[in-house]
């Protein structure tokens, strides 16, 4: 167990689980002792003090109810304990409203401290009413049903279309991970643009487990020719906040602003909101003008990201970055962007509408790692990877091993109408190349397919 882990799974410092484990609370201890005599907190902190101003001082609890009447979560299976603790403090002690989306099922946080379980211990209280989904509208009934062989329980999920045809197939490709890159290029990927009307390569995922393998499958993409977006940990420039709604003016100075998507007063209120420190009525009432003025002047139909993102930043952008310290990160991921777009930079040709659509870009082909592509969802997905020794690892705990079988449900479950998942019965690694055979998870998933069909 890591120190963060430690830190942030075991609140109580006088529990025997944090003084069991000797060397790593002497460890955690010193480590806090330093930001503290630094002046300074670390983002584990921030839910640890959060925790502990609601849980130790009463008078939060009213304050925060007068200003947020209703707490939204979603994603609940990614919480750990301390934002589990909070939530149910301000829910249950404090009045407010709680409504709390989540799927167990897709919980492949663990590793961070996050604990599926904790969703299922909100639904089981009393005071708690449940609402449990069954019906599916994204994938084909096959897709459903596969999903739950893949997760090896059965959860009664029912396709809302019954007769929506899919593929599901199981590939073995030569060459490993290059040899199954080059094979979704060159076959999987036309058959299966050929195979719909209107369909892009937006429309189609390849999932893989970590950015190495990333790599491989970007160097045979790009070798293709094909556009696509990555989005993993060596992705351009990381999505926060302010990356995002650069992404979102882009898309609505392109053309969007016909259709009101996305609508302009949303921009404009995030834009308020990037403000810190508090802004009187008219100076926010200057600034939307301003925006407005220069949103509008950047209307085009054609042209380079490029140069949109120099005019934003020039025009009020970087004036509000170097005011706003609490931007820094943000304004990092800005700057990251602004070089990969410039000359020489990876995204150097891409233009405004694709700035704009570069999630869910109707013409790129999307690379995610199986983690980034939570909440997603794609006509064709094509997983990578799918041997012993990678997906899932060789030797797992039986905790872990269970983490990884999730991780291939959320990849499965992405899919709308078609799934390819690829192997190659080996995997590289730095003792050399093992034959481990392809992931266990296909061929129970196999086996149980078959059966039914049998059936
Ligand atoms: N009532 C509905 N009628 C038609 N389509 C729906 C309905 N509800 C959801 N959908 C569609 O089903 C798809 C999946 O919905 P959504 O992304 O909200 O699911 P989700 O539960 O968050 O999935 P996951 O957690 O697996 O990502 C989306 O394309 C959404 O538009």
């Amino acid at each position: 167990m890591d120190l963060g882990r430690h830190r942030r799974s075991i609140l109580d410092r006088t529990s025997e689980a944090w003084t069991s484990e000797e060397e790593l609370a002497a460890w955690a201890e010193g480590y806090e002792a330093e930001l503290r005599r630094t002046g300074l907190v670390d983002f584990d902190d921030l839910v640890i003090f959060g925790q502990r101003l609601v849980s130790e001082h009463d008078w939060v609890l009213p304050l925060l109810q007068a200003k947020f009447p209703v707490l939204a979560v979603d994603e609940y299976q990614d919480l750990g304990v301390a934002l589990h603790r909070i939530v149910k403090r301000v829910a249950f002690d404090g009045g407010v409203r709680l409504f709390a989306v989540g799927d167990p099922d897709q919980s492949i946080y663990g590793f961070t401290g996050a604990d599926g379980a904790l969703l299922q211990e909100l639904a089981e209280r009393e005071d708690v009413e449940r609402v449990q989904l069954q019906l599916n509208y994204r994938s084909a009934s096959r897709i459903v049903s596969a999903s739950e062989m893949a997760l090896g329980e059965a959860r009664g999920y029912q396709s809302n279309d019954p007769d929506r045809q899919a593929v599901i197939a199981f590939v073995e490709c030569d060459d490993g991970l290059e040899g199954q890159a080059a094979h979704a290029v060159a076959e999987i990927i036309p058959a299966a643009l050929a195979a719909k009307p209107g369909r892009a390569l937006g429309d189609i995922a390849i999932l893989y487990r970590d950015y190495r393998a990333g790599d491989v499958v970007a160097e045979a993409v790009a070798a293709a020719d094909l556009d696509f977006v990555r989005v993993d940990t060596v992705a351009p420039y990381r999505k926060v906040a302010l990356t995002n709604w650069i992404e979102d003016c882009a898309a609505w100075c392109a053309g969007g602003w016909r259709e009101a998507r996305p609508q302009l007063r949303g921009l404009l209120d995030r834009w308020i909101g990037f403000h810190r420190a508090r802004i009187s009525d008219a100076q926010a009432r200057t600034e939307l003008q301003s925006l407005t003025r220069l949103l509008w002047s950047l209307r085009v139909e054609e042209g380079l990201a490029r140069d949109f993102v120099a005019s934003l930043r020039d025009g009020m952008l970087d004036a509000l970055m170097a005011a706003e310290p609490s931007l820094a990160d943000q304004s990092e991921q800005v700057d990251r962007m602004s070089t990969a777009l410039a000359a020489g930079g990876p995204l150097a040709d891409l233009d405004l509408a694709s700035l704009g659509g570069r999630d869910g870009s109707p013409v790129h082909l999307n690379l995610l790692t199986l983690h980034s592509a939570k909440g997603c969802e794609y006509d064709v997905v094509i997983m990578v990877g799918l041997d012993l020794g990678s997906l899932p690892w060789r030797s797992e705990l039986p905790a872990v091993r269970r983490e990884s079988r999730r991780l291939f449900y959320v990849g499965l479950t992405r899919a709308r109408d078609e799934i390819h998942m690829l192997y190659s019965g080996y995997v590289d690694t730095r003792g050399g190349r093992m034959y481990w055979g392809r992931s266990p998870f296909l061929n129970e998933l196999e086996a149980r397919m078959q059966e039914a069909e049998d059936e």
